[in-house]
């Protein structure tokens, strides 16, 4: 029985999204995704809530709306990439509910990212790939402390039945813990 949110984390164009909402259908749980969450209230894309309100002001609401959404209890809850790399985040996700953390390496996540010009951090001029690496580098020692990993570049329907199955042993194991 699932009896905390579930928190997919990962690197942007990990699948999170895309993931996240067939995982919440498959498990009859309601879906939020936190970068739409964030767009639709301030009326602005993610790009345009960085560039009008800057970055830090896009990081203090979407701590605020992540800690919002987990208190809701037992839903599946998309992150953006960065959002595991906030300390408060990561706390309160370790505190209340379950990471799932999408790992997805450099080729498929810049074959991925490549198609859209969608987030910030990759418009800056310069080589895409060789930022995305440096990104990647940073950023997995901390995406290896979430409860579960998801090692794979799968078909997403797949994917979901992966991180289903992980998700019942996780209950089943020690997540009344
Ligand atoms: N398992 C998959 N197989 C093939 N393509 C996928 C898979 N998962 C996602 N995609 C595609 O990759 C792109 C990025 O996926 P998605 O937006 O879900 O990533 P994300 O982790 O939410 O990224 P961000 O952090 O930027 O929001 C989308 O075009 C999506 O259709
Ligand atoms: O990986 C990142 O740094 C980000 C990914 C997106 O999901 C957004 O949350 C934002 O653009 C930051
Ligand atoms: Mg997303």
């Amino acid at each position: 029985m699932i009896i905390k949110p579930i928190v997919l984390v990962g690197m942007m164009g990990s699948g999170k999204s895309t993931v996240g909402k067939k995982l919440a259908r498959k498990l009859n749980l309601q879906f939020y995704d936190s970068d739409k969450v964030l767009e639709e209230r301030e009326g602005l894309n993610i790009v345009d809530i960085h560039e009008f309100m800057g970055p830090k002001y896009f990081q203090q609401i979407e701590e605020e709306t992540i800690k919002e959404i987990i208190d809701y209890g037992t839903v599946i809850l998309s992150t953006g990439g960065s959002s595991f790399m906030n300390e408060n985040i990561r706390q309160m996700i370790k505190e209340k509910a379950v990471s799932v953390w999408l790992d997805v390496d450099c080729e498929t996540i810049y074959e991925r990212v490549s198609r859209r010009n969608t987030r910030p951090e990759l418009m800056a001029i310069g080589n895409k790939k060789e930022l995305l690496m440096k990104m990647i580098e940073e950023r997995r020692p901390i995406f290896e402390s979430a409860d579960i990993k998801v090692e794979s570049a799968l078909e997403a329907h797949h994917l979901v039945e992966t991180i289903a199955k992980r998700i019942e042993k996780y209950f089943a194991e020690d997540g009344s813990q």
